[in-house]
């Protein structure tokens, strides 16, 4: 059975290699490392390459969000770095999710999973509803934004463990869901929106949480690391 550390992944959120393996040399109970848009764009491959050389997994979240012949070719780009997730938004559209995956089944190495954004949780209900106009309750679109990941061969979608319990019992238990979005009580919010505790997170079906500020922000990394893990495993958790 994978313990909770397993189950957590944290973000590189830093601007350049040198940090991001300075960070990864800190935390060595940290597995499994997410590299997004900052890092990637400012450094390309080379992050990826030293997780490699380390044995650690990869979520690679650069979010693709274009027409499905772009899509496609990016996803054949990103095959090389042989990473273990990658997302892609579920407002691409059916398309464009479809093309990604079949260029992944192409490959034949059956990775990187691939991950639909359902709604990012730095959205609200509110500004889901007065800024982006869209006429349904955020729970609801949601659920439609995995079920046309689901429909579309996603291997499992990005979502707020608001709504995890319910796109598990809808997705099925094999649909992947990736939470971030989590705060342990102890922590401050900053911009996400959709929130939840770390055991609470796991307790709702999310099978894996990411997790940055509260750890890489912290004066002491590894403690909260720590802190985090017994809250999950019941031991230290107010709930
Ligand atoms: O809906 C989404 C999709 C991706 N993210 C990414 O997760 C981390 C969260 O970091 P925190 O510091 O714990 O807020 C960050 O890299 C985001 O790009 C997300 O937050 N929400």
């Amino acid at each position: 059975m994978e313990s909770p550390s397993d189950k957590i992944i944290v973000p590189l959120d830093v601007p350049d290699a040198q940090s991001a393996i300075a960070l990864i040399r800190s935390l060595p109970e940290v597995n499994f490392w997410k590299v997004g848009l900052e890092l990637f764009v400012a450094t390309g491959g080379e992050v990826l390459e030293f997780l490699k050389d380390e044995g650690k997994k990869i979520f690679l979240d650069l979010k693709f969000h274009d027409i499905p012949n772009t899509v496609k070719n990016a996803t054949k780009s990103v095959l090389k770095y042989d990473v273990d997730l990658l997302t892609i938004h579920a407002t691409a559209g059916r398309e464009a999710l479809k093309a990604a995956k079949e260029i992944v089944l192409e490959g034949g190495q059956g990775r990187p999973k691939l991950l639909a954004i359902t709604v990012l949780t730095s959205i609200s209900s509110r500004q889901l509803a007065f800024d982006l106009k869209v006429p349904i309750e955020l729970p609801e679109y949601a659920l439609n934004n995995a079920l046309l990941a689901k429909e579309s061969g996603m291997d499992g979608a990005v979502c707020s463990p608001q709504e995890a319990a319910k796109l598990k019992e809808v997705c099925g238990d094999d649909f992947i869901l990736v939470c971030p979005g989590v705060r342990p009580e102890w922590a401050v919010k900053g911009d996400q929106e959709r929130i939840m505790t770390p055991a609470r997170a796991i307790a709702s079906g999310a099978n894996y949480l990411v997790i940055g500020r509260p750890i890489t922000q912290a004066e002491n990394p590894s403690e909260a690391w720590a802190k985090i893990i017994q809250e999950i495993e019941g031991k230290g958790n107010r709930e």
